[in-house]
């Protein structure tokens, strides 16, 4: 097992190349499931969420080819294979494996997803949306059972609004019968990737990117060639790094657009930052003052850099609250960052920031993949050394985090942990 080791007190400059979306990626491979020959995806990002999905596609016979950022899913031989358990539980994803298996083979077994816990995280509306399609769907000791004589389509409201279910009932509607609506979808620019991929592999969807989605069933699916977006939450953690440190750092590979709810919040607290057509350069360094911010979903501000933005806030003047209304337990950052000095109280669920403090390096652990992040920040600021464990988080989603920071000229590294810590880690 290994561990992060940051020396604090560096400004960050340089260009720092964005990779491809996760939370696009982790679609639009299962994605290809659904086709009748090769799809290729190019810039996909070097992180460990693709490991696994290789791994799953393999196991139900895809033939899966990487050349770096690039992969090659040939799904013409994939059969229905059970996958209740193994790589299922290492990423939230998996259970795009549940609409696209039942899209192509009209049943599916996958086990429960893992993935960052951030809360209860339930599946409901996924399956509500399965069962609207025609599907009988049982949870069979802790595996998912999906089953379907033939999917027609329908209108399906989602109640909740939910990026992995508006995905998944894609996924599953796209060979279905007929045509299906789906209402009150999430908006997230993954979803427009998702059903550009789907779109140019032959089915018929408009809305994507509106909350309403139609979708026209087609007889089937070929393959096809796309590129995908690139990562906003990797370019927006970038941006709050050089926010919290100062420096001149240009992220390259972005889109702007994608960002605005982060730009707004970045400019009102006084950092600096100019909008090209692919790339952002963000001044950090000057004085920064709290603001408050509440998670919502896109356009609002993302949950997912709630995170890194909290670290973020220790270092403005006067207080900042931070209130995570899609995922309101996902605070367990926050006491790690309290080991570095952070001056951070939660009350009613929000999390109130009382800046500026000095961090202090501390040994912490990182709960999931952005507290992994907002450590990392933390880590950046403070004065001497902090050590990160938990990188298991850490590798699901951000590409080469440790080699991208040095090249901006942060002192980071990885090492390995000994037997005693790896001890206190399991332990704590
Ligand atoms: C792989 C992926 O893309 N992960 C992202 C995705 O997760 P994920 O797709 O799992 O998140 P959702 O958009 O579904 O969740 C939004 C909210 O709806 C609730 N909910 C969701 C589905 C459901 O059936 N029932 C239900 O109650 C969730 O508990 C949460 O409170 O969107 C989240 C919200 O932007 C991000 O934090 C994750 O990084
Ligand atoms: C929560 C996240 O990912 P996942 O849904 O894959 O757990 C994330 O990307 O911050």
């Amino acid at each position: 097992m290994q561990k992060m080791l940051i020396e604090g007190g560096r400004t960050l400059s340089g260009t720092v190349k964005i990779g491809g979306a996760k939370n696009s990626a982790v679609a639009l491979l299962p994605a290809a499931i659904l086709a009748d020959s090769e799809v290729t995806i190019e810039g996909l990002p070097q992180i460990s969420d693709m490991n696994a999905l290789s791994e799953l596609l393999q196991e139900i016979g895809g033939e899966v080819r990487w050349d770096g950022s690039t992969v090659h899913i040939d799904p013409s031989k994939m059969i229905s294979m059970p996958l209740p358990n193994g790589h299922v539980k290492q990423l939230r994803a998996s259970y795009y494996f549940m609409g696209a298996m039942l899209g192509r083979f009209k049943q599916a077994v996958i086990g429960l997803p893992g993935g960052c816990y951030l809360g209860p995280r339930p599946i409901d509306q996924h399956i509500k949306g399965f069962e609207a399609l025609g599907a009988k769907v049982t949870n069979e000791q802790g595996a998912i059972y999906l089953r379907a004589e033939e999917l027609r389509g329908t209108t399906i409201y989602l109640d909740i609004v939910s990026v992995g279910a508006t995905i998944n009932i894609m996924l599953a509607a796209v060979l279905a019968k007929g045509k299906t609506v789906i209402e009150n979808a999430a908006k997230e620019p993954e979803i427009i990737d998702v059903a550009t991929l789907l779109t140019n592999m032959g089915a018929k969807i408009k809305g994507a990117g509106t909350d309403v989605i139609r979708i026209e069933g087609v007889e089937s699916l070929h393959g096809t060639k796309h590129t995908i977006i690139p990562d906003r939450i990797e370019a927006g953690t970038y941006a709050i790094a050089a926010a919290a440190v100062g420096g001149e750092v240009l992220i390259d590979n972005v889109i702007p657009q994608h960002l605005e709810s982060l730009l707004a919040k970045l400019r009102e607290m006084g950092v600096r930052i100019e909008e090209k057509d692919d790339q952002l350069l963000v001044i950090g360094g000057g004085k920064l003052k709290g603001v408050d911010i509440k998670t919502l979903v896109y356009p609002g501000f993302p949950t997912d850099l709630q995170q890194p933005f909290t670290s973020l806030l220790t270092k403005a003047e006067g207080v900042g609250i931070v209130t995570d209304t899609v995922y309101t337990a996902r605070l367990k950052h926050i006491d790690e960052l309290r080991r570095m000095n952070a001056p951070i109280k939660v009350e009613s669920g929000s999390a109130i920031v009382s800046g500026p403090a000095k961090l202090e390096g501390a040994r912490v652990r990182a709960s999931d993949l952005r507290a992994g992040a907002a450590l990392v920040i933390a880590g950046l600021m403070a004065s001497g050394v902090t050590e990160v464990t938990g990188l298991e988080h850490i590798d699901r989603g951000y590409e080469d985090l440790t080699g991208k920071l040095t090249s901006l000229g942060a002192s980071i590294w990885r090492d390995e942990m000994t037997v005693d810590e790896e001890e206190q880690t399991k332990n704590s």
